[in-house]
């Protein structure tokens, strides 16, 4: 494989069980370098379970999880931590610390890995929240004084921050009405390009998994069942994706479920 060949994330035959439920049951996936990719899935079917595998937030029972070609379960704790120094996460509550005003939130990762000195870390701040279209003077506030959508920005400025190469984002526009989910939507999308990121969103809003993703893959029992444009979901040709993603009660979703 030449360089370009070589996926930013490779993932082959991941499994994670919890007690007797089969979460993963064999995870098979690539996402290139500077490629948005959505995964989509139904609730509980190991969205998030895959992303913290890749983290090394949750132990793999098996599979392989590549990055840049090298496999991270492989790696000295050393490697690894510089590994994922490179990623960024945006989690799905946002996960901002309420006792920590924002500015500290945005720079917290370049502050515990005292890569940046406080005052630095007050300007750069300002810069990364100038990107997500908010003032400098928010910096000052608590999470706790914004509202939902600016909270979603100060996390995506928090995700941003340490210019990461991979960037994970779980279920970015929970929670928000739909044109601040579009705004948020065109956000992550203008800096996973300014960053030439990698981008991982995982997502049960359609209209958003077409803005954000270029691919998107669909997780089922434990597994990729489809891999494909972002563009085509609802029209996939795949049963089971064309349901999710136009919504339908019926289908083999619906099916499996009564069974
Ligand atoms: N730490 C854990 N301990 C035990 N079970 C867990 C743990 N983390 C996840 N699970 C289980 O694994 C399954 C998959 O969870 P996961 O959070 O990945 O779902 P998801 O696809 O992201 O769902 P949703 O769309 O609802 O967020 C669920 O049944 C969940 O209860």
């Amino acid at each position: 494989m030449s360089g370009s060949d070589v996926p930013k994330i490779r993932l082959r035959g991941l499994r994670k069980a919890f007690g007797p439920k089969q979460v993963l049951d064999g995870v098979d996936l690539d996402v290139m370098p500077g490629h948005s990719m959505v995964i989509l899935g139904g609730s509980g079917s190991g969205k998030s379970v895959t992303i913290k595998c890749i983290l090394g937030l949750i132990p793999a029972d098996a599979g392989t999880i590549e990055i840049d070609g090298r496999d991270v379960l492989a790696m000295s704790a050393r490697e690894r931590e510089a590994v994922l120094d490179r990623t960024g996460m945006l989690f799905q509550n946002g996960a901002l610390f309420d006792s920590l005003p924002v500015w500290e939130n945005v720079c917290f990762k370049l502050l515990a890995q005292k890569r940046i000195t406080r005052t630095r870390a007050r300007d750069k701040a300002a810069e990364v929240l100038a990107n997500v279209g908010l003032d400098a003077s928010v910096g000052d506030l608590s999470p706790s004084e914004l509202s939902g959508g600016m909270q979603k920005r100060v996390a995506l400025a928090r995700a941003i921050a340490s210019e990461p190469d991979i960037i994970f984002f779980d279920e970015p526009t929970t929670g928000l009405d739909p044109i601040m989910g579009a705004v948020i939507d065109g956000l992550i999308v203008d800096c996973v390009r300014r960053l030439g990121a990698t981008a991982v969103t995982i997502t049960h809003d359609m209209a958003s998994a077409r803005r954000i993703g270029d691919q998107a893959s669909m997780i089922h029992k434990g597994r990729i069942v489809w891999t494909g444009p972002a563009a085509r979901l609802g029209e996939t040709g795949n049963a089971l994706v064309d349901q999710f993603a136009r919504g339908e009660r019926e289908g083999p979703i619906a099916m499996e479920l009564r069974r």
